[in-house]
């Protein structure tokens, strides 16, 4: 696991943002994994002002999101769906028939499940899997307990996952109970994986990764170790304060 330290969240951003430009610009076919949440934010909007200024072009790109809500229409203003298309898709030349995400409104949120791992397998496996990380070292939705070898399944999500989307709804009531994840998995199948950690909200997390523990599945991170080909682009908040936690843990 290759570890970047970068002065702030632009930095990282923009680094994030070099690497997904250069394997386009490489493979123009390329399958991306993409996240949400706050984290990548940043690097879409980069994504976007480079497709607008350099013409980057992403006809051939596929791409399959790493999760969504349950019971969220793809139309509800907090679904995955309506982040992609908020944050990224509406600004790139992606054909909406190549963008892929859960649904989480099927009939049978197992199969969905099952069709979904085997869409990504169809379309030829990840290049390049994005990530963020939860406070509690969630990847995707994939909470502490989660075995490293699931696939796409449905899972409840924590109290405290819960407590800190409910940013983006209005009330930790309203955020959904269940979601579905790629499982770790399906993530660790990726060729390439890019976590990205900002701020000092992830030091317990960030603390954890820096400390280069065995794989743990209490935290699902750890699962990365094992995966030959990970960067881990961080932000100096998110590293100080790591580094202040196991100083205060010692
Ligand atoms: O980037 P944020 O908003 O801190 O979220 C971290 C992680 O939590 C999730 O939003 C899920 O709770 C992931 O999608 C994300 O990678």
């Amino acid at each position: 696991m290759k570890i970047l330290t970068v002065a702030d969240q632009e930095e990282m951003s923009r680094r994030a943002a070099e690497m997904i430009i250069d394997l386009v610009r490489l493979k123009p076919s390329a399958v991306l994994g993409l996240a949400t949440g706050g984290t990548p934010e940043g690097t879409y909007r980069l994504l976007a002002l480079d497709h607008r200024k350099n013409g980057t072009d992403y006809r051939e790109v596929r791409t399959v999101n790493l999760d969504e809500y349950a019971g969220l229409k793809p139309e509800d203003p907090n679904s995955y769906h309506t982040y992609m298309e908020t944050h990224f898709f509406q600004y790139v030349n992606i054909p909406s028939e190549q963008h892929f995400l859960p649904d989480g409104t099927a009939a049978s949120l197992n199969e969905e499940c099952e069709d979904y791992d085997r869409l990504i397998d169809n379309l030829g496996g990840v290049d390049l899997q994005l990530l963020g990380i939860g406070r509690n070292g969630h990847i995707g939705f994939n909470e502490p307990g989660t075995a490293f070898n699931a696939g796409t399944h449905v899972v409840k999500l924590s109290e405290s996952t819960r407590q800190a989307n409910a940013r983006f709804f209005g009330s930790v009531q309203e955020v959904p109970e269940r979601a579905i994840t790629m499982g770790i998995g399906t993530i660790l199948k990726s060729r390439a994986i890019l976590l990205l950690v900002s701020g000092p909200s992830k030091a317990e997390a960030m603390s954890r990764l820096l400390a280069g523990s065995e794989p743990d599945s209490n935290f699902p991170a750890s699962a990365l170790i094992s995966h030959p080909n990970v960067t881990v682009i961080a932000d100096a908040a998110a590293i100080s304060a790591a580094k202040r936690k196991v100083g205060s843990d010692a």
